[in-house]
């Protein structure tokens, strides 16, 4: 469904991304693991078009999309979650879900019962403001925007960055069934190992901007894949 070809990324004279080659597949869980630094954040923002590969190339559903703005991406299918969430603070929970609403056609603009199915929280305080939310609620609060767009790939940049266990599993639980009932694509930077291990159902490492394992979650446990992680 996605298939990142020999990725390159400049900014400046500074490389980030030296010849990423990564696939994600529909019903299933791709993560993304490495330490700070390693180039994840600027893979996943190549992928979703906020960043213009040097070269090398981004597919989906067999098209390529390196020409494409992230807008389009995103009529495409391909929904961001960004790492600190994004959402509009002195928005209302109700608009912020409803600014999903931007690459579907009139008749698609409402909120799949599905988001707050998978988040009560968001129904509960949808006339509050996005800024009064905690980290984990605003959280919750960037998927479900993510969903309204009715994604066929999901990309997720450190989900359980800062976020309280509780909500962790709440976020750990809905990704597994977007994988297994609305076999959605789910693309997951990750630092929390744990997390990972469990959702996981191919996970790539990089380091210094290249993907030096790609395996199954089982792979975390063996040494010569668990230095790359390792500070
Ligand atoms: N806009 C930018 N301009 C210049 N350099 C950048 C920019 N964004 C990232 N970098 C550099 O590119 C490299 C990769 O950064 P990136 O944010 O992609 O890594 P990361 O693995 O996502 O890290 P983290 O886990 O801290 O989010 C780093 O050396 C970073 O300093």
């Amino acid at each position: 469904m996605l298939e990142v070809s020999d990725a390159t990324l400049h900014y400046g004279a500074a490389q980030a991304l030296r010849g990423v080659s990564l696939k994600a597949g529909a019903g299933k869980i791709t993560c993304v693991l490495g330490r700070n630094g390693v180039g994840k954040t600027s893979l996943m923002r190549s992928i979703v078009g906020h960043h213009r590969l040097t070269s090398g190339s981004v597919a989906f559903e067999g098209k390529a999309l390196d020409r494409s703005a992230a807008y389009d991406r995103a009529r495409s299918g391909i929904a961001f979650v960004p790492q600190g969430r994004e959402i509009f603070p002195l928005l209302t929970v109700r608009e912020n879900l409803e600014s999903g609403f931007a690459p579907l056609k009139r008749a698609d603009r409402n909120v799949p019962a599905h988001v707050f199915e998978l988040f009560p929280v968001l129904k509960q305080m949808q006339g509050r403001r996005g800024g009064d939310l905690s980290g984990g609620q605003q959280q919750q609060l960037a998927i479900g925007r993510a969903l309204v767009m009715r994604p066929k790939l999901l990309v997720l940049d450190e989900p359980t960055e800062g976020i309280q266990p509780s909500i962790i599993k709440d976020i750990g639980r809905a990704i597994r069934y977007l994988r297994d009932q609305a076999g959605i694509a789910v693309l997951l930077v990750e630092q929390y190992l744990d997390f990972c291990r469990e959702l996981a159902d191919e996970v790539n490492i990089m380091d210094r901007g290249l993907i030096v394992h790609t395996g199954p979650a089982e792979d975390l446990d063996r040494a010569d894949v668990r230095k790359f992680l390792t500070v």
